[in-house]
């Protein structure tokens, strides 16, 4: 079994908020299976006069009785304090506990002054104070309305130093392949693009076994453990879950833009702001604007599922249980496998991206490198630099060397982009090519005749990206 991964910085902040002389409130929210839960437990893994309560959606009486016999194996004495919310934390902290209660959204649901009665105590009653309290939430949302947010009960006294408002993300490519540290570059990026970066979604993974037996084990067998985790994740956070179905179904199949995206659902564009907004605020998607454009008014937004298992699953797995079974055994080989390279694309594009920076050293970018498009034309790789030169790229995960084509293509599209370099003028173009199986003959000889052309391949996408880690 792996053990705990990664996490680094946000241990170093936690820790330095425990060991601090001041009261400290960090907040740790991102979405379900992140490892919220498992990051603060690691956390106190040495801490003595620290109490762990995870919240469940149960009745107030029954939240107080869990939360008081919780305190009570850390801190006797807290028997014998009134069993009041604002007392017993009052009591706990000022006698410098930690204190992390875990799915806070939970507690607010059913005590809605709780938020109010902490923000009491940090004000008056903990001023000396050299505890801590932790609070975490799934609930993107709750924890913006009762914490993060202007006029929030809480705005302003999460710590500042450091900061203790910690958004858990998804593990880097680096973290998340300590998971199958056996498997060679192809295979990482194939399972970085199916499995993503949640730890609760690479925990079950082999590296003894191939990346087909993987996702054949966890995510086609009916029984397998990932099989109905999207699903089951999307009951939890949305009400009614068929035109959120409908809306990342049509972004699986390849939509991008908001109408199409709608058009493929079936419904109007202007009845899905809510869909899309709360899809947002749950952070199952995310938009990406061109590179060279400014994000507050552009209209060419695309929108994709965040999550890679999700995309996964809507793309293979959901509502497609009878093919499966047709296929029986070779449903893998027969279904998944042939569009693999095509579903990783993506995958791969953000990891070259990612990669750039330390790929071109001497350069500044402006901005973090991402893509650009228009009017149907596409570059995958685009990063504007500080003097004036715009790095723009093309990658293929096919099992086919890069040829002439891609390059031609990529020159040819260079010239719609519009960029202005911070000291005016025309950009100085460079272009880099990224291949999973290497270069034509005449895309190697090209460059080695121009200095303009960077061919990257996939060992050093990985070898840069580790470099980084
Ligand atoms: N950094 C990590 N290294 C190794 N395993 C991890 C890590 N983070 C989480 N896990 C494992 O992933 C699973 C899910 O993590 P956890 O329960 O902490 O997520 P969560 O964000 O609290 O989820 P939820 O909101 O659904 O309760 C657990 O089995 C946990 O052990």
């Amino acid at each position: 079994m792996t053990r705990f991964v990664d996490r680094a910085d946000e241990l170093a902040r936690l820790e330095s908020l425990y060991d601090s002389d001041d009261f400290e409130l960090a907040v740790i929210y991102g979405r379900r299976r992140i490892g919220k839960t498992a990051l603060v437990l690691h956390s106190l893994r040495d801490r003595e006069n620290a109490v762990y309560h995870q919240a469940t959606q149960t009745t107030p009486a029954t939240q107080l009785d869990r939360f008081l016999a919780d305190a009570a194996s850390v801190d006797p004495g807290i028997e014998d304090v009134r069993p009041e919310w604002e007392t017993l934390l009052k009591h706990l902290l000022q006698d410098d506990a930690i204190v992390v209660l875990d799915e806070f959204p939970y507690l607010v649901e059913t005590t809605p002054s709780l938020p109010s009665e902490i923000q009491r105590l940090v004000d008056h009653e903990l001023v000396d104070s050299g505890g801590t309290l932790v609070l975490t939430g799934s609930s993107i949302g709750m924890v913006h309305e009762h914490v993060l947010d202007g006029g929030a009960p809480l705005y302003g006294r999460v710590s500042q130093t450091p900061n203790g408002r910690i958004e858990l993300a998804q593990l880097s490519f680096d973290a998340a392949m300590r998971f199958v540290p056996a498997y060679g570059p192809e295979e990482q990026v194939f399972t970085y693009g199916i499995f993503g970066g949640t730890p609760r979604y690479l925990r079950p993974l082999s590296d003894d076994r191939s990346v087909g037996e993987n996702v054949s084990r966890t995510l086609l067998d009916s029984e397998g453990p990932l099989h109905d985790e999207p699903e089951t994740v999307l009951q939890m956070e949305l009400d009614e879950v068929n035109r959120f179905f409908a809306l990342l179904e049509s972004m699986a199949r390849g939509n991008r833009a908001r109408n199409e995206i709608a058009q493929g659902a079936g419904l109007q564009s202007r009845d899905t702001s809510y869909y899309f907004d709360r899809l947002e605020t749950l952070d199952l998607i995310e938009r990406t604007h061109p590179v060279t454009v400014d994000p507050t008014t552009t209209r060419r937004t695309r929108y994709r599922i965040r999550d890679p298992l999700f995309r996964f699953w809507f793309r293979f797995i959901h509502g497609q249980a009878g093919r499966y079974e047709l296929h029986g055994e070779n449903a893998y080989a027969d279904l998944v496998e042939p569009h693999l390279p095509d579903f990783v694309s993506g995958t791969f594009e953000r990891l070259c991206r990612d990669a750039l920076p330390t790929l071109f050293p001497s350069y500044t970018m402006t901005r973090y490198p991402g893509a650009w498009w228009y009017d149907g034309h596409e570059i995958d790789v685009a990063a504007p630099t500080t003097g004036g030169t715009l790095l723009l790229g093309e990658c293929k995960f096919t099992s086919q060397p890069l040829g002439y084509d891609v390059l031609a293509q990529l020159e040819e599209d260079a010239e719609r982009v519009r960029w202005t370099p911070p000291a005016g003028g025309d950009p100085d173009v460079e272009y880099v090519l990224f291949a999973r199986s290497g270069f034509a003959r005449s895309v190697r000889e090209a460059a080695a005749e121009r200095n303009d052309l960077t061919l990257v391949g996939l060992d050093d996408v990985i070898d840069a990206l580790r470099s980084t880690a």
